[in-house]
């Protein structure tokens, strides 16, 4: 099968440089909460190589596998008083941000770049939490990043510098793609496609299954060909150079048993204004989130 060409990046600024950053950092990286997103985030950081000891992780509740890290030099919930990072990856939940950020305020001090993957957000917001002239990135990632196939879009202040977008772009790009965007209003609109995205494809995998279970097919089997038909056409997706709606016309013959149901799911009341809908419910609440 043709392999698809490397992305082309229409509406979107530098990519990057192509050598990483993370070899040469002055002072850490900092990431504050690692929970599923900040976990995600860490493991590719090792997985690319980034040296443990230049790490320092702020977490209430870490993991066993991240209290083993410590071993290997990375540093668990020390004082963050005279920290230097060079980095601060902010990603604890939107709710809990007001009461925990402040007291982290000194972080920001030495000029790191404060890197949020907060929902909902704003570039306003860490300026006014970590003060005027904050270098600040906010980000949205999603959870294939957990498997080095996540989807990150960001928007910078103009206070980060070249070489600051170049380290956000490492260590975000650390679990998948990352596209830049000047408009810091699409990322509302990004959250609620990218950002909760995956979920939305979980929910067709259990859809599925259940319409399988209510056609007459027992449970187990239902919900296997439903898993393996979602994960295989995803994977035919990524690799194939064509686009969503020939692979959809590759299955669909005329008058076929495609047709019958893509007749239901086009319909006029049919996926595309549900998902519209569901789309600006979630940017809406994105936008809740900011305030
Ligand atoms: N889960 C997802 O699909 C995505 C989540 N996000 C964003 O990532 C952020 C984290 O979300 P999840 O990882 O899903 O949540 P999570 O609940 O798994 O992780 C949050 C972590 O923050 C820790 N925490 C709480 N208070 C803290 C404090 N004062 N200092 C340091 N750590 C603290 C918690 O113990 C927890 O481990 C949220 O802001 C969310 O909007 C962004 C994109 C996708
Ligand atoms: O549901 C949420 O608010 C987060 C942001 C995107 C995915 N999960």
């Amino acid at each position: 099968m043709p392999q698809r060409k490397p992305d082309p990046t229409p509406a979107t600024t530098a990519a990057g440089p192509s050598k990483s950053v993370l070899a040469g950092l002055r002072g850490p990286i900092v990431l504050v909460g690692a929970g599923k997103m900040g976990g995600a985030l860490l493991d590719g950081w090792l997985r690319l190589g980034l040296d443990p000891r230049k790490i320092v992780v702020l977490e209430p509740q870490p993991s066993p596998e991240m209290a083993a890290q410590a071993i290997s030099g990375l540093r668990l919930n020390p004082d963050p008083a005279g920290l230097k990072p060079q980095a601060v990856v902010l990603a604890v939940k939107p709710q809990v941000a007001p009461a925990a950020l402040p007291a982290l305020q000194g972080l920001a001090a030495s000029g790191a770049v404060m890197i949020s993957i907060m929902a909902g957000k704003t570039l306003g917001f860490l300026e006014q939490v970590f003060g005027p002239g904050t270098a600040a990135v906010r980000a949205m990632p999603n959870t294939p990043a957990a498997i080095g196939r996540g989807m990150t879009v960001a928007v910078a202040n103009a206070a980060v510098s070249e070489a600051g977008r170049a380290l956000a772009q490492d260590l975000l790009g650390a679990t998948g793609k990352v596209d830049w965007v000047d408009d810091e209003a699409l990322i509302d609109a990004v959250t609620a496609v990218s950002g909760s995205g995956p979920a939305y494809v979980f929910l067709l995998a259990e859809s599925l299954a259940r319409a399988g279970m209510a056609a007459g097919l027992p449970p187990a089997l239902a919900e296997k060909i439903a898993r393996e038909t979602v994960a295989g056409a995803g994977e035919l997706l990524f690799r194939s150079p064509q686009d969503a709606a020939t692979l959809r016309r590759n299955v669909t013959s005329p008058g076929g048993t495609t047709a019958a149901a893509l007749d239901v799911l086009m319909a006029q009341d049919g996926l595309d204004p549900l998902m519209e809908k569901a789309i600006a419910a979630a940017t809406r609440r994105s936008r809740e989130l900011a305030g």
